[in-house]
């Protein structure tokens, strides 16, 4: 498979655009949520997530998105400057939003879920106006999140970053992250996610994510190689579909494949695992390293994550996830 190249003469390695929001996980873990009394609050949202998971591994990380303006908006700006992500490109909202909650309910390993309150995100108010071009020109990468193109403004939002994207000679990694709760209808997703994955060089999803995106292309088998094919025929150099405890595979344009296989993990929870494996996948391309390579990355710091309470506390250094990786053998 083909290195990607990254533009070398920008101020930030990555950007991301898209939610930030707080997840509220369960502490009193392996019994429904119904039994469950207390919660231990962390910064979530996936793209916030993978941010924040770059900058633990050293990268030069900035924001773009909106946050209520309240305690819980407070506490998330905060907690980004503190890991030293740039929010100059994040505002405030001035409406009365909230901010979108995510409660986890773990009960068992491999049995979690997660219970949103959305209503009125303010990471949902993201105007076009409020995307700021200099920082997506002065980065590397823009990530974009597919919750994010779930409703206007953001949508819009969204779709002008990727033009600004396309311009400066940014690299665009999609993550679809398909979250049910914040879409009308499976239609709707296709067509909005369908309009950001054209315009992507590396696409990031589950398999699942992939067929909501592909609800019109007529991959009735959900086959993996219909979906690399369908988006080299777009914009993309390299396709990864996420299958779970069963790893990963990622497609090159050069027609190369590459399975990606688990480390052992203690599992505490199952999320946080895409999040941590897009940044170490992201992580490992940028130091110009193979796509196996990269992925293996990201499969142990997927590791490392789900086999902590949180997702964003828990992203690991570079030598976190080294030592894991020599500490584990693959499985
Ligand atoms: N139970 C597990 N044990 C070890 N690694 C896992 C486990 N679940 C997921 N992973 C790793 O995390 C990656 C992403 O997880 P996955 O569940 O596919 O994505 P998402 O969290 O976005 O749904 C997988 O490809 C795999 O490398
Ligand atoms: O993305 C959200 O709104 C929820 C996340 O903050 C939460 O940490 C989570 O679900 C991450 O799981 P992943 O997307 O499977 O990595």
């Amino acid at each position: 498979m083909e290195h990607v190249s990254f533009a070398a003469d920008k101020a930030f390695d990555f950007v991301a655009i898209g939610r930030l929001c707080i997840d509220l996980n369960a502490n009193e873990i392996n019994r429904p949520m119904e039994e469950t009394m207390t919660f231990t609050k962390y910064v979530g949202g996936s793209p916030a997530n993978i941010s924040i998971g770059m900058s633990r591994l050293g990268m030069k990380a900035a924001f773009i998105g909106k946050v209520a303006n309240d305690q819980m908006g407070r506490f998330i700006l905060q907690y980004l400057q503190t890991n030293g992500i740039e929010t100059s490109g994040i505002t405030t909202d001035r409406t009365g939003a909230v901010t979108g909650l995510a409660f986890t309910e773990i009960k068992s390993p491999e049995d979690c879920s997660i219970l949103m309150y959305r209503d009125n995100a303010a990471d949902l108010l993201l105007a076009p106006g409020e995307v700021d071009e200099s920082l997506i020109a002065g980065s590397k990468v823009l990530l974009v999140s597919g919750t994010a193109l779930a409703k206007s403004p953001s949508r819009e939002a969204v779709l002008l970053a990727l033009n600004y994207a396309r311009k400066h000679g940014t690299k665009v990694v999609f993550d679809i992250d398909y979250r049910p709760y914040s879409w009308a209808t499976p239609e709707e997703t296709a067509i909005y996610y369908h309009l950001a994955a054209e315009k992507s060089d590396i696409i990031i999803g589950t398999r699942e994510e992939f067929d909501m995106l592909e609800r019109f292309d007529g991959n009735t088998t959900r086959s993996d190689e219909f979906t690399a094919a369908q988006w080299f025929g777009c914009h993309a150099e390299i396709v990864v579909i996420k299958h779970g405890k069963d790893g990963s595979i990622a497609y090159g344009k050069d027609g190369s494949a590459h399975r990606g296989s688990i480390f052992p993990a203690k599992v505490i929870k199952t999320f946080g695992a895409g999040d941590s494996y897009a940044a170490g996948f992201i992580y490992g391309l940028m130091q110009g390293w193979s796509a196996s390579r990269s992925m293996e990355f990201g499969s142990a710091s997927a590791s490392i994550v789900i086999s902590s309470h949180s997702c964003s506390d828990a992203m690991p250094t570079v030598k976190q996830v080294e030592d894991y990786m020599l500490a584990s053998k693959q499985v």
